[in-house]
C-alpha cells in the first residue's frame, strides 16, 4: 500500500510566469485568439455522472487540444472493484493519479509550445484535495506547466438520475452516494479551481465549462501582462 503523499500548497501559476505575446490577428494554435509560453493541464472533475467525459471532449474539441480521458488509465483492480459496488480508497487511486499527471506530462515532454500542445484536457474525478495537490505537483519541476480545475457541480439527486439513466457503464448508481461522501468541493483557497454548475442542459453545460475556460485563460493573460 502506499503511502499519502505530501505534498505542501502550491500557488496558481496564473501569477507566476512570463506571457511571450498575444496574437494580434486572432488566429492561435489554442483558439482562444491567445498565445503564451505555458502549457495548460485543464483538469475536468466531479463525481461520477457528473459529465467529465461529456465536457472534456466538447472543450478538447473545441479547443484543438489533446484529451485524456481518466477512467481509461484506471487499473482493472478498480474497475473490477467500482463495477462491484465497492468504493475505491485512497490507497487504490494514489498510483492512478501519478499516472495521470505522467500521463498529461507526457503530452509536452520534449515540445515548448511552438512546437507542442498548448495545452491538454484530462479527466480525473478528483474528489478531495489531497488527489488535486497530485495532480498539482505537475506544475513542481516545470515553470511553464499551469494546473487548472473545473469542477463540475451538481446535486446528488441530479447525478443519482443521470448515471441510472446510462447503459452499459461499469458505474451504477448505487456508488453515486459513496462519491458525494468521498467529495470534497473545492474552496477558493484552493485558487486554481474553476466551478461549473451542471444543472442545464448538456450544450448549456459545455457552454457554460468553454466559456469558464476561456475566462481563466485571459486572466492568466492579464496577469502576466501585468508583471
Ligand atoms: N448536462 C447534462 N444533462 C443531461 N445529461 C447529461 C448532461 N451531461 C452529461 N449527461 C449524461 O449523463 C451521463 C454521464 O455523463 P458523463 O459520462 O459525461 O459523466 P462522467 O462524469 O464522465 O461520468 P463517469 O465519471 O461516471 O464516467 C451520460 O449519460 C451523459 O450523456
Ligand atoms: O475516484 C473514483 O472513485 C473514480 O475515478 C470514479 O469517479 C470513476 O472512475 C468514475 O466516476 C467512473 O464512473
Amino acid at each position: 500500500m502506499l503511502a499519502s503523499p505530501q505534498q505542501p500548497p502550491i500557488m496558481p501559476h496564473s501569477t507566476q510566469h512570463n506571457l511571450m505575446s498575444i496574437h494580434q490577428n486572432g488566429a492561435s494554435p489554442n483558439g482562444l485568439g491567445v498565445v503564451d509560453q505555458h502549457k495548460h493541464i485543464w483538469i475536468i472533475t466531479g463525481p461520477a455522472g457528473c459529465g467529465k467525459s461529456t465536457v472534456a471532449q466538447h472543450l478538447a474539441q473545441t479547443l484543438a487540444l489533446p484529451y485524456i480521458e481518466g477512467d481509461e488509465f484506471h487499473p482493472p483492480a478498480n474497475i473490477d472493484k467500482m463495477a462491484a459496488g465497492v468504493p475505491l480508497t485512497d490507497a487504490d487511486r494514489w498510483d492512478w493519479l501519478i499516472l495521470l499527471r505522467q500521463e498529461a506530462l507526457a503530452r509536452f515532454s520534449g515540445c515548448d509550445t511552438a512546437n507542442g500542445p498548448p495545452g491538454v484536457v484530462l479527466t480525473c474525478s478528483a474528489l478531495k484535495k489531497k488527489y488535486r495537490d497530485v495532480i498539482r505537483v505537475a506544475a513542481y519541476h516545470d515553470s511553464l506547466v499551469c494546473v487548472h480545475f473545473v469542477y463540475l457541480r451538481a446535486t446528488e439527486e441530479v447525478l443519482m438520475q443521470r448515471v441510472k439513466a446510462r447503459q452499459g457503464h461499469y458505474m451504477k448508481d448505487s456508488m453515486v452516494k459513496s462519491q458525494f461522501a468521498s467529495l470534497e468541493e473545492p474552496t477558493r483557497d484552493e485558487g486554481d479551481c474553476l466551478i461549473v454548475d451542471v444543472a442545464g442542459t448538456m450544450p448549456e453545460v459545455q457552454d457554460l465549462a468553454l466559456t469558464s475556460v476561456k475566462e481563466a485563460l485571459k486572466t492568466h493573460v492579464a496577469a502576466e501582462n501585468d508583471r
